[in-house]
């Protein structure tokens, strides 16, 4: 049990009871030559330009409070300098700035920098890194002072690195929380960090989507926390989803797409499941789009399977997938408005078809589901007499893009990892859909 987890307990990615210290992500520095010249013609301020001159290279200043002046170009000027010379982490007084290198440094992150970090007897003197992140939150929980749990928070701007940085600590804790005498602990330590990558792909098919800075970016928080014995050995993990960006079931900016499972379902799937789940080849779905762009990300043979480890079995996948190409149908209903305010929105094209497919996916009865997006019931007075209004064509749209985040968001999945073990507590189906009788009060009103 989660609550009998030996203590201390390590938290890093989140927030916590103690924090640490912030890492910052910058994807990149825009626009700054690290040549004192001055740009596009204009003069350099004075003290711009004495800082330039300064005598330390820029490259060689690791902490950006040494800068002097702090101004916007200072600051970027020297994280220009040091990423000129693949110097990727700087240090900002508690913070660590982490730039995104943008192409692979295997031997920054090499277990043999692992131990150097971790053996050493002042971790902060050596080179800024993830890695003095890292050590100094569990020396932090080795030494038992309070507070003994410790944070450590990710932050930054999209594709700027901050789920490869979790994967950092997660491998860094996996080489350091363990015994070095015993064999065992290193493989429960390893255990739990495969588990929690294996959930990965998992997560990434529910909560990631191609955007326009990424292709793979993650459309929810994270919360990562990781269970220490009294010996600082790793001996759990949980992880914990948040803020799941919903609104993206049902709406997507022009140029991205909806989240990746969409796309692997209706690529991935059989002669028989397309049957199954009513999506034949070429079918157009309007919450589908940019459906002709190929990533890597779209591997519905690696999600299904690592569903399968999670404990998630075929047929539950099955319904899953199934309701998911419900909500694909549910988006192609279109409503017309009504001349008489008095009668529901008539529906357009082939929504009638869309309506029936999507209720017979999602198990529910055609003529409740459509009243509900249809027609709001209001009570009133004090015998909660029950009205009924018909809705405009645009609370119809709402109303339907509601039903569909709400259907979504229900699956969204929490995954639990201890004692090398990993659970995982999901909805297979939403509450409100599991009998099949009329929508109950969670549906949207
Ligand atoms: N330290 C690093 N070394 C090498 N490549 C990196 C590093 N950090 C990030 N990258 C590259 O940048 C890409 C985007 O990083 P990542 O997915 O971690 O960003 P993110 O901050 O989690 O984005 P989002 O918020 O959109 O999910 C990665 O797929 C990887 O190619």
């Amino acid at each position: 049990m989660l609550q009998q987890a030996p203590t201390p307990t390590l938290l890093p990615a989140g927030l916590s009871p103690s924090f640490h210290g912030p890492l910052l992500m910058a994807s990149q520095v825009n626009g700054h030559s690290s040549d004192s010249s001055s740009q596009g013609g204009e003069p350099l301020r004075e003290d711009l330009q004495e800082f330039l001159s300064g005598e330390a290279p820029l490259h060689q200043l690791d902490d950006l409070t040494k800068v002097n002046p702090v101004t916007l170009e200072t600051v970027l000027r020297c994280l220009q300098a040091r990423y000129a010379v693949d110097t990727f982490y700087t240090n900002a007084g508690c913070t660590l700035v982490a730039l995104n290198p943008f192409k692979p440094v295997p031997q920054l992150y090499s277990p043999a920098l692992m131990r150097e970090y971790h053996s050493a007897p002042q971790p902060q003197k050596l080179k800024p890194h993830i890695f003095t992140v890292g050590e100094q939150t569990y020396r932090n929980v080795k030494s038992l002072m309070e507070p003994v749990n410790q944070s450590i928070i990710v932050s930054g701007e999209s594709g700027a690195g901050k789920t490869w940085t979790s994967r950092c600590l997660m491998k860094f804790y996996a080489v350091v929380a363990t015994s070095p005498t015993s064999w065992e602990s290193h493989k429960i330590a390893e255990r739990i960090e495969q588990r929690i990558l294996n959930s990965n792909p998992v997560m990434e098919a529910f909560g990631n989507a191609c955007t326009l800075r990424n292709d793979n970016s993650s459309r929810f928080g994270k919360f990562i926390q990781l269970q220490l014995n009294r010996a600082q050995q790793m001996t759990g993990a949980t992880v914990q989803t948040y803020l799941l960006e919903k609104t993206r079931v049902a709406c997507q900016a022009s140029s991205e797409r909806n989240f990746h499972i969409f796309y692997q379902i209706c690529k991935g799937a059989s002669t028989d499941e397309r049957l199954q789940w009513h999506l034949p080849e070429g079918a157009a779905f309007s919450w589908l789009p940019n459906p002709e762009r190929t990533l890597e990300e779209d591997c519905f043979e690696v999600t299904r399977e690592a569903m399968l480890h999670l404990g998630i079995d075929t047929p539950t996948q099955n319904n899953i997938f199934q309701v998911l190409a419900g909500l694909l149908h549910l988006g192609n209903v279109r409503f017309a408005d009504s001349e008489d305010e008095a009668q529901p929105c008539q529906l357009r094209g082939d929504a009638t078809c869309s309506i029936r497919t999507s209720a017979l996916l999602l198990q529910l009865p055609e003529d409740p589901l459509l009243e509900t997006l249809r027609i709001r019931t209001i009570r009133a007075g004090r015998q909660q007499q029950v009205f009924r209004k018909p809705c405009s064509r645009a609370e119809c749209d709402t109303r339907r893009d509601c039903l569909a985040k709400l259907v979504y968001a229900r699956r969204n999945m929490q995954s639990r990892a201890w004692s090398g073990h990993l659970s995982l507590t999901r909805t297979t189906r939403p509450a409100w859909i599991s009998s099949r009788g009329a929508p109950s009060a969670s549906a949207p009103s």
